[in-house]
């Protein structure tokens, strides 16, 4: 039997469009991600269990799971008789790389079953070709990150496709989900085809000097940079109240916010205990529309996608 946990992610960090992603875990310990379990069978088999199940398609052929298994048949050109259960943990359409965690953690249980026929490089460009097929075009800032963990910048060049960045170990990061769904591909469908050379150059200033103050440790140069010219501006008009949520949790001490990935989730950035259980406090009042939302304060997850039990 293997266990795989494969955690939460925040895709974009404002800064950079489906070029950063940051894994998240909770700093109280919980889990926020998914789990797969995966043992040997006479046939394959696949159980759905877990708070989010119930978002699952129907249709096996349209879980994710079901589509990782079968694309690996097809690489190494054998049905793998196994029995896999995954425990959907994280909400679907919440902007929280919910897709990711699926295609990682099964991904990474096959790989492991069948002896890692597949290197951690071929791995993950298989997690970003599942990830367009669910969601237009692929994109690897919510699988990079759940996979390898930490602050993850997308390189796509010398066999690298990503590579780790330091981040800022003060950095408390917030993440609330309002309980309601927007899928990523509706969210990119919105955004424009092409954008003014203007927009181009001031996005290369920002990401450019995001990734110079990663480096050296300039955390106050990183917070201003950390600007989302690409998406937010059209992405706002999908979360209710946007603009309002975001001017009142900075007013509460906040130090940086954006859209989670393509959202609704929205993540906050703080550098005290205090003021951050303080917005987490207001969030849960003011931004949750119903009982299946939630506000997790969080911190970069370092350790990546991980066998919980075998
Ligand atoms: N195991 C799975 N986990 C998440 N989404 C799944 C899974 N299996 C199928 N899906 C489908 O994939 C799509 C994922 O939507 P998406 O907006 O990309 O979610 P997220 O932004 O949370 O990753 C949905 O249509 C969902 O029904
Ligand atoms: N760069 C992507 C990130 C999508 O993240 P998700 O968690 O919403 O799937 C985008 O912004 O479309």
């Amino acid at each position: 039997m293997i266990k795989i946990y494969a955690p939460a992610s925040i895709g974009n960090i404002n800064v950079g469009f489906d070029l950063l992603g940051a894994a998240i875990s909770p700093k109280n310990g919980k889990l926020l991600g998914d789990t797969v379990t995966i043992k040997s069978n006479n046939t394959f088999n696949l159980n759905n269990t877990g708070k989010f199940a119930f978002q699952l398609p129907k249709n096996i052929k349209k879980n994710i799971v079901w589509k990782c298994w079968n694309h690996f048949c097809k690489i190494i050109g054998k049905k793998i008789l196994i029995s896999i259960t995954l425990e959907k943990n994280m909400p679907i359409g919440s902007g929280l790389g919910s897709s990711a965690c699926s295609i990682v953690a099964t991904l990474v249980a096959i790989n492991k079953f069948c002896n890692k026929p597949l290197n951690s490089r071929q791995l993950l460009y298989l997690m970003g070709v599942i990830e367009g097929e669910i969601s237009g075009d692929p994109h690897y800032d919510n699988v990079a990150p759940c996979y390898y963990g930490g602050l993850q910048l997308i390189i796509n060049e010398n066999n690298y496709i990503s590579q780790s960045i330091p981040f800022f170990k003060d950095w408390i990061w917030i993440v609330a989900w309002p309980g309601i769904k927007i899928s990523t591909s509706s969210a990119r469908s919105i955004l424009p085809l092409k954008y003014d050379k203007k927009i181009c150059i001031e996005h290369s200033r920002l990401l450019a000097g995001f990734i110079h103050a990663s480096y050296t440790q300039q955390s106050k140069l990183a917070l201003k940079l950390m600007k989302d010219i690409i998406a937010e501006p059209y992405r706002m008009q999908l979360i209710p109240n946007y603009l309002k949520i975001k001017k009142q949790v900075l007013n509460l001490g906040a130090i940086n916010f954006g859209i989670s990935g393509s959202g609704p989730t929205i993540f906050v950035i703080c550098n005290n205990e205090i003021i951050a259980k303080n917005i987490s406090k207001w969030l849960s009042k003011n931004y949750l529309k119903n009982n299946q939302g939630f506000v997790h304060i969080c911190e970069l997850d370092t350790k990546g996608t991980r066998i919980i039990g075998e």
